[in-house]
């Protein structure tokens, strides 16, 4: 099918990218000029891991292509998705200024029946929205219709995840648009739930604020674990054999951060207070995330003491494992935090630093991870990247002034780190 996706991040760009690739005609249009230049020239604006060769190999075949005008994107293809941001505002609602003009530009543009299928995380009812504006924009005076799709993609993981999703949701107001969407959806070989739109919008929500509620739960149990001498992996191990629980989700950390954890809670917190209930469980999911944060800091304050003019080592700039994304990264927060203490920091990611120099400043960039630890109070491990488990820790132990590993993501064993003549502290371990 001939398929035109507006916004070409991180969703845009692997979900155009992945219908190519099962044997779509995708055109995936973005307003910002240097990315589709940068694009069309070869390059990638982001990192995931497989994407560049499957762009490569989709533009090669013609069947993929970028552009920087919706109504070309609107009059080629019959089915228009939309993935452009959905901000936080400062009161924690969703800013939908991306969405609404979307939806403008795409009724301006329309000449024939077009599906629009929102891919954006958006709050409940917003479908709703776009298709008044359609309806209020569109001089031409078409049929449309408009479907919700909710992307459950993660980043890091997000080529697979698209190309073997768990499920495809399809929100829809009337059955018209059912088959064409089964259709595009059909060589993924997923299986497929239709609902209404408002369902399917709340469906978004609701499984991330619960992947969210997961992480703090584990991070409270951490706590005890700490409190009791413990060890909260395996109390996750115990609980996750349990195929009602499921062990997925259930690493204690230093916190969750990201672009959609922390958005997607205060959206849905805001709008369920809009429609009258105080969802009082998200708010404490929130509070532990940002008490988990606190209590490592004074973590490695309660070793370190005085923080001002010592030097420490941090490993890890990414919000997560497998990816350049540094919105809302608890690894970055962390070094602020540090900062604001005094202490000079030095740093590597291998492949967030470009990204964090425009947020981090007045910091060692160290290109090779195991040199970081050079000359070193302390190290800290703050993202879960698995290379870091081959860090030289010998190098390391003997780099450092004194043998301090901090380590927010438990990527190593507390015995082992010990043996190798480190004090080791981690989370909810003893
Ligand atoms: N990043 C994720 O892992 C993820 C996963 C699932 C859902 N989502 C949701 O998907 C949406 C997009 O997220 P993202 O991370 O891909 O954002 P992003 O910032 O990486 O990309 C959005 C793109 O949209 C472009 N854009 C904005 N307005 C435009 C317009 N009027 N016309 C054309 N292009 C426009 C921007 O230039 C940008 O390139 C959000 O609602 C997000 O919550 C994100
Ligand atoms: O057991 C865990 C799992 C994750 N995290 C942290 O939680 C955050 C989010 O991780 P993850 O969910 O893997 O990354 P995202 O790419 O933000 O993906 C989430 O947000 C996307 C955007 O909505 C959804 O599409 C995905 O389904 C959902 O997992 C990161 O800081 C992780 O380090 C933990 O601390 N412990």
């Amino acid at each position: 099918m001939k398929l035109t996706i507006i916004g070409t991040g991180y969703v845009g760009l692997v979900t155009g990218t992945c219908f190519a690739e099962v044997g779509h005609q995708v055109i995936c249009v973005d307003r910002d000029e240097d990315k589709i230049k940068l694009l069309n020239s070869g390059g990638m604006p982001i990192y995931e891991p497989g994407l560049e060769e499957l762009v490569k190999k989709n533009v090669d075949a013609g069947r993929l292509s970028f552009s920087t005008c919706t109504k070309e994107g609107v009059e080629k293809s019959d089915v228009i998705f939309i993935a452009v941001p959905t901000p936080p505002m400062p009161d924690g609602s969703v800013d939908l200024s991306f969405i609404e003009s979307v939806a403008r530009e795409i009724a301006g543009a329309m000449t024939s029946y077009k599906i629009i299928v929102d891919k954006s995380t958006v709050p409940v009812k917003t479908g709703d929205k776009v298709s008044e504006t359609i309806k209020r924009y569109c001089k031409a005076k078409v049929e449309f219709d408009v479907a919700s799709n909710p992307e459950f993609l993660r980043e890091g993981f997000a080529v697979d995840d698209l190309m073997h999703p768990d499920r495809v949701v399809i929100g829809v107001k009337t059955q018209r648009p059912v088959q064409a969407l089964k259709e595009i959806y059909a060589p993924f070989e997923a299986p497929i739930i239709v609902t209404d739109i408002n369902s399917a919008e709340l469906i978004k929500h609701a499984a991330n604020s619960f992947l969210a509620l997961k992480i703090s739960y584990i991070n409270a149990v951490s706590v005890i674990c700490e409190a009791t001498g413990a060890n909260v992996q395996e109390v996750a191990n115990g609980m996750g054999m349990d195929g009602r629980i499921g062990r997925r989700f259930l690493d204690a950390s230093l916190g969750f951060g990201g672009s959609c954890f922390p958005k997607d809670l205060s959206a849905f917190i805001k709008i369920s207070e809009q429609l009258g209930y105080d969802f009082a469980l998200l708010k404490e999911v929130q509070r532990i995330n940002h008490d988990q944060m606190n209590r490592f800091v004074k973590k490695i304050l309660d070793t370190l003491w005085v923080l001002k003019d010592k030097k420490i080592g941090v490993l890890g700039l990414a919000f997560k494992q497998n990816t350049d994304d540094i919105r809302m990264s608890p690894a970055i927060d962390l070094c602020l935090h540090l900062q604001k203490e005094g202490a000079k920091l030095r740093v590597h990611d291998p492949k967030a630093m470009e990204k964090a120099k425009a947020v981090l400043h007045n910091v060692t960039y160290v290109d090779d991870m195991d040199e970081v630890a050079e000359g070193c109070d302390a190290l800290v491990i703050a993202t879960e990247w698995p290379e870091f488990k081959k860090l030289d820790l010998e190098r390391v132990r003997k780099s450092l002034t004194h043998p301090i590993l901090f380590d927010g993501r438990n990527l190593f064993d507390a015995k082992e780190m010990e043996s190798l003549g480190f004090i080791y502290k981690s989370i909810g371990r003893p």
